[in-house]
């Protein structure tokens, strides 16, 4: 008889066992010696949670809003690229299980299915954006989204240049040939070919990403969506400042799930710098190492509107597609809510910055 999954760090041994090494190793790794990818993960083992008792816990609700938009958890789905190499149904399952589950889904840019096939139902969907050196093709991917009942624009502001990620490097990471960058099929930009020495992604970014990304930018995005638009990758108060006075609908505490730039904090250490610096101005979410309800109920309790997760969801969809992405949000929303019962708390905003304490570290 086959063990029961009971974590979600059991999706994750599956793949290991399950995925090719071209996309396993492009899925899991970090930038250079993934410090900033363990680090993400470990920094919830330093806050601890400060339960508050008999306060009758007999109906917890998990369900809140991000940007207005009703969602039935703060537990919402990162965009990461190219899911069709983790499940044949890669983006569409994923949205699938995000509508079953009433939560949003964040949609790459460089997904392996279209922009316009993943807007199915009626479940909240925000596309990620990478702006081009070409900006015709990112204006219309903005319109696309738009047209297609996309909600919001998460620009993310954190890959100007691809980092340095060494298993893709030795592997001459491709996409495989059967599937494309499915947004760009009729600009000639679609393919990601193996590249001489180098990944093929960190050549496909260098020749078609813009490295002169700047808060201009952001305001060239402001001027084309109709629709809010975030930026995701900011990590420092000084930033987060400029993003409010750019003025962004809100900011996704990121560090690309460690994959940038090597040794940069881990997400939840900056979560509370952020947040004191946008003083509720706009919503601030984080994404980076969230594996268990108790993780997420610290980000709520730093600061944090709402959780995005990246690696798990493509764990689960390669363990069962959009079934398994469901099975692996119901057992991180129970955690949350089972965290949430033990704390002494019945919904979401009942949690605070009195119920985790981070031992040996002064309070900002
Ligand atoms: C395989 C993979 C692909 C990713 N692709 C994108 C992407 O296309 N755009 C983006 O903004 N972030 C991308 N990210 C970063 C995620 O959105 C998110 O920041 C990160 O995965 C969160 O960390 P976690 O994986 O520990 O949950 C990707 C991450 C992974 C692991
Ligand atoms: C830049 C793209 C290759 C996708 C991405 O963000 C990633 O692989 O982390």
């Amino acid at each position: 008889m086959t063990k029961p999954l009971v974590s979600l760090d059991d999706f994750e041994q599956h793949a290991l066992r399950n995925l090719d090494r071209n996309a396993l190793d492009y899925y899991r790794s970090g930038a250079q010696d993934m410090i900033t990818l363990r680090e993400n993960q470990r920094a919830f083992d330093r806050v601890f949670i400060r339960p508050r008792v008999l306060r009758d816990v007999s109906t917890v609700s998990l369900s809140t809003t991000i940007l207005g938009q009703h969602i039935a958890s703060p537990i919402c789905i990162a965009p990461t690229a190219m899911q069709r190499m983790a499940h044949p149904d890669g983006e569409l399952a994923t949205a699938r299980a995000a509508e079953r589950r009433s939560t949003c889904m964040v949609l790459s840019s460089w997904s392996t299915t279209r922009i316009e096939d993943v807007a199915v139902g009626s479940g909240v969907k925000w596309l990620q954006l990478y702006v081009y050196k070409d900006r015709e093709a990112t204006r219309r991917l903005i319109e696309r989204a738009q047209d297609s009942g996309y909600t919001a624009i998460a620009l993310t502001v954190d890959t100007p240049f691809l980092g340095r990620r060494l298993p893709d490097i030795r592997n001459r990471f491709r996409l495989p040939p059967h599937l494309t960058m499915a947004n760009f099929v009729d600009q000639g930009k679609a393919q990601v070919g193996a590249a001489d020495n180098a990944s093929g992604l960190a050549a496909y970014v260098a020749s078609q990403i813009d490295p002169t990304l700047n808060w201009s930018h952001v305001q060239w995005v402001k001027s084309v969506a109709r629709i809010p638009v975030l930026v995701k990758g900011i990590l420092t108060a000084e930033d987060a400042r400029l993003a409010v006075d750019a003025g962004v609908d809100g900011i996704i505490v990121s560090n690309h799930g460690g994959r940038q730039l090597d040794t940069v904090p881990a997400t939840i250490d900056v979560l509370e710098e952020v947040c004191r610096a946008v003083d509720g101005r706009i919503e601030v979410y984080l994404d980076g190492g969230v594996r268990r309800g108790t993780d997420v109920f610290k980000a709520l309790a730093l600061g944090a509107r709402a959780v995005f997760l990246g690696r798990p969801v493509l764990w689960a969809l390669n363990y069962n597609g959009e079934d398994g992405v469901v099975e692996m949000l119901d057992m991180i929303n129970e955690e949350l809510r089972l965290a949430m019962s033990l704390a002494g708390c019945i919904s979401v905003t009942d949690i605070t910055r009195s119920h985790v304490t981070i031992p040996n570290q002064p309070r900002l």
